[in-house]
Parts: C-alpha cells; structure tokens; sequence
C-alpha cells in the first residue's frame, strides 16, 4: 500500500514506525521541508483525499495536533491510537484514513503494533456506514 507519513520530531518510536511500514513492502510517503504540526497533518490529510496515498500516519508529542489538522481536510477521518484495540475499531468503525500517534507516549513495539492492526483491518463494518457517512458535514 501506499501510506503517507508525517512526524514532527524523531525518535526511536518514530524510526521503528517507518522501518515497519518499509519492511512490510508499503511504499512510504513523505514530505519535504515544513516540519510544523499543522503542516505535516495537513500533508498527509491531503495525500491521502487527493489519492496519492492509501492511508496516513501522522505523529507528533501528542498525536493530537497533528491529528486535529489532518482532520480539517475535508475527506480524512484521522484517529488517535494507543492500542492495537482502538487502531482496529477505528478502521472497522469509524473508517478511519488516517492513524495518529504520539511519539512521545508509545513504545516502539507498541506504535508498531498498532500501526500494524490499523492497516491490517481493511474493511469497515456495514453496519456503520450510516454513522460514518453522517459525520462527514459536520
Ligand atoms: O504534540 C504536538 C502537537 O500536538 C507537538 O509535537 C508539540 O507541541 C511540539 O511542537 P513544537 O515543536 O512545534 O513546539
């Protein structure tokens, strides 16, 4: 797949994230230049809306700023994740596009496992559709 990548620091967390996604044959996508928050979700919000990316994954110190940005691009249903257990339901029930992290909070077998149960849920349950449709107006 093709996943569109952002983080505004790096660390063992975030180096282990990238080393998955690469390891797993994922084509990694990422942006040159601008390392602010607001930028990089954006970055990835519009990846992955325009198409050029399947999925996203932003980090930030929390995940929650770049989340919150990412999420202002019409089209992206980002999710904050800290369990394998939310990444999951984040897919199956709320058709999340983007996963978010912290990088400061998440070990890094942790980021990977959940990154990993994010984009291994490929299909939202059915049963959804109309609530996952009903948030996106606002
Ligand atoms: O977690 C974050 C945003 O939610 C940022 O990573 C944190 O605030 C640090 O940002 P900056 O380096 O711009 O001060």
């Amino acid at each position: 797949m093709r996943v569109a990548f952002a983080s505004d620091d790096e660390n063992e967390t975030t180096r282990a994230v990238v080393a998955a996604l690469t390891e797993e044959g994922h084509e990694v996508i990422r942006p040159q230049g601008s390392e602010s928050w607001p930028d990089l979700g954006r970055f990835v919000g519009r990846a992955v809306v325009e198409g050029r990316a399947d999925y996203g994954v932003v980090m930030c110190w929390t995940g929650t700023g770049t989340a919150i940005a990412a999420n202002k691009v019409p089209g992206v249903r980002a999710a904050l994740a800290w369990d394998p257990w939310i990444a999951r339901g984040a897919r199956l029930w709320n058709d999340a596009n983007v996963l978010a992290m912290s990088l400061k909070r998440l070990a890094p077998d942790v980021a990977v496992e959940v990154l990993q149960a994010f984009l291994d849920t490929s299909e939202p349950d059915p049963d959804e559709a109309a609530n996952i449709a009903a948030v996106e107006h606002g």
